[in-house]
């Protein structure tokens, strides 16, 4: 398993409740992501506030646009010191690797660039209303070997595809899996969901993990119980 596998997506529109529950955290036990709605609210601040309080930061922007932008964007991101930061596959293998090219120049403080395949609240039935008539699963490899071609760090699947994922790619090539369910948590706007330990098993490095902490009663427990059960059922 990788060192700190958990990532605790903070989508708050509240940056004391965001900070609030950041100070119960250990950055030891996990990473923190902050996506559109935080960094849209606060911005490059509340990066600095998190840096300041020693986690990795995973910034969830999910850049697509024209290679030029998106690579701007990137560059960026890294001049923020995030340790990682994504952009969408379906921006195409140009726009991928005009991201990575963005990053040479920064060595190994280079942030991870992975690319987001097919969202994890996305079915079958979802693709195909886009006109995309085959299994999440399918288009989810088209686009990770696009990916993989530009030469990126990874992807952001669902678990339900890293097996799949990982035999095609190898071990190095890295899975940051959202749509992680602790058992009888509710799903939300979620459909290609496991469980943190399911998702471990079959090959995930990060697992993305918002409301099952953010909105539990005591986010800390429920952080701590995902945490122990990474231990105790992998
Ligand atoms: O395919 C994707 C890509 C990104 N996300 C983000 O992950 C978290 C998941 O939060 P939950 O509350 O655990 O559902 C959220 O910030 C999404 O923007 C994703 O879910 N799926």
């Amino acid at each position: 398993m990788t060192d700190k596998p958990i990532v605790v997506a903070l989508d708050y529109d509240n940056k004391a409740d965001a900070l609030t529950l950041i100070d119960k955290l250990d950055p030891a036990m996990c990473r923190l992501k902050i996506g559109k709605e935080m960094f849209t609210l606060f911005g490059p601040t509340l990066v600095k506030d998190i840096h300041n309080r020693n986690f990795d930061l995973f910034l969830d922007l999910k850049f697509h646009d024209i290679p030029n932008t998106v690579a701007k964007a990137v560059s960026a991101a890294a001049d923020l010191g995030v340790w990682m930061t994504n952009v969408h596959a379906s921006g195409g293998l140009a726009m991928m690797q005009a991201a990575k090219n963005a990053l040479a120049s920064y060595g190994k403080d280079a942030p991870l660039l992975i690319a987001v395949t097919v969202l994890t609240s996305m079915s079958d039935e979802d693709l195909a209303l886009l006109g995309i008539n085959v299994p999440a699963f399918e288009h989810v490899l088209r686009l990770a070997k696009l990916t993989h071609q530009a030469g990126l760090d990874g992807v952001v699947c669902s678990a339900q595809e890293a097996k799949l994922l990982k035999s095609t790619f190898g071990e190095t090539f890295k899975l940051v899996t959202p749509g992680i369910r602790p058992a009888g948590s509710d799903a939300g706007d979620q459909h290609r969901i496991m469980t943190p330990p399911q998702a471990i098993a079959v090959g995930s490095d990060y697992l993305v993990i918002g409301r099952p902490i953010t909105k539990a009663v005591d986010p800390l427990a429920a952080l701590t119980a995902i945490h122990q059960s990474l231990q105790t059922e992998v």
